[in-house]
């Protein structure tokens, strides 16, 4: 199976949200990463068909075009919205049989499949609840949930472990690696650890353009010799916090361990370590790090 983006585009006014992008995608998964406004949204709305391209250019699974056939193409997709309406009164088996019907599914089928997705996603006993009694991370699955009702091809998740317990994001990554196996697999995320040992490949947005698209471990042998450790003391550090983009600070005492960024040995003492996503991630968006979870989380 293959996902041929060719060319699509969107404006918003004046700002560019996607610009030019070219994507061949096969089964597996592949993650979106990207600051906030960077067009991630944007994009996975133009493959769901939701917002139009400017440029002219095509989307096909395998044959199938999608402005030319949608209900075809439709068929073959699962989507979960960052932000998903559904009817609070609703209960989640109500919710999830509207949305069978929805996307035309037999009234069977939708029964046994609703069974088998509560309990992929450790929903069951949630199944005669409203939904607006429910947790964010319980809606999140129930949105998981609606996106994988028809099976399909192709599933998109906008943002899908935003909200999810730590367990919770266990059983999301052991669901999205059974599924790799036979399906299309786009989500976007902004919390970088995620997708770590996940995701087939890294696709990169700043901009609305896709500046990155490669392997786990390609991208971080792009940051070999630039992540370093050192433990100074607390003025040395405030220097370094000025100079450096720093990862991480652990206190120790009247020391500091600092984990930065930087392309040459930043200091005599500083020992270079194995690069991670996050390193990746704020080399390349230093600028936006405020917008990023995980880096929120460690620095000071
Ligand atoms: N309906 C709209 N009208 C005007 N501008 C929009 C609209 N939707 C998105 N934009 C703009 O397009 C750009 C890309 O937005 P988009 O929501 O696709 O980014 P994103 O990467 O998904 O961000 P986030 O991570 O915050 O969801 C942003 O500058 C945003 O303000």
């Amino acid at each position: 199976m293959e996902l041929k983006i060719e060319n699509i585009s969107k404006d918003f006014k004046k700002k560019r949200a996607v610009s030019n992008v070219n994507l061949s995608l096969n089964e597996g998964v592949h993650a979106l990463l990207g600051a906030n406004g960077s067009g991630k949204t944007t994009l996975f709305r133009m493959l769901c068909g939701l917002t139009k391209s400017e440029s002219g250019g095509n989307v096909y699974l395998d044959e199938i075009n999608m402005y030319q056939q949608y209900n075809s193409y439709l068929f073959h997709l699962g989507y979960m919205p960052q932000h998903f309406g559904f009817y609070p009164h609703y209960t989640v088996e109500e919710f999830l049989n509207y949305m069978g019907v929805v996307k035309g599914l037999k009234k069977d089928y939708i029964k046994q499949r609703i069974n088998e997705l509560l309990i992929q996603l450790n929903l069951e006993s949630k199944k005669n609840s409203k939904m607006k009694s429910l947790s964010g991370g319980m809606i999140r699955r129930v949105g998981i949930a609606q996106a994988l009702l028809n099976n399909p091809k192709i599933l998109i998740l906008d943002e899908p472990t935003a909200g999810l317990d730590p367990k919770e994001r266990i059983n999301f990554r052991n669901m999205i690696s059974s599924l790799s196996k036979d399906t299309i697999i786009l989500l976007s995320t902004h919390i970088v650890s995620d997708i770590e040992n996940l995701a087939d490949d890294i696709l990169v947005m700043k901009n609305g353009e896709i500046i990155y698209h490669n392997t786990e471990d390609n991208l971080l042998d792009t940051m070999k010799e630039k992540v370093w450790e050192i433990t100074v003391t607390n003025r040395e550090a405030s220097q370094l916090l000025q100079d450096y983009v720093i990862v991480k600070t652990t206190l120790n005492g009247d020391y500091v361990t600092l984990r930065l960024l930087s392309d040459n040995k930043p200091h005599e003492h500083a020992s270079l370590l194995t690069p991670s996503l996050d390193d990746f991630y704020l080399y390349h968006f230093e600028d936006e790090g405020e917008e990023h979870e995980t880096i929120n989380q460690t620095r000071i």
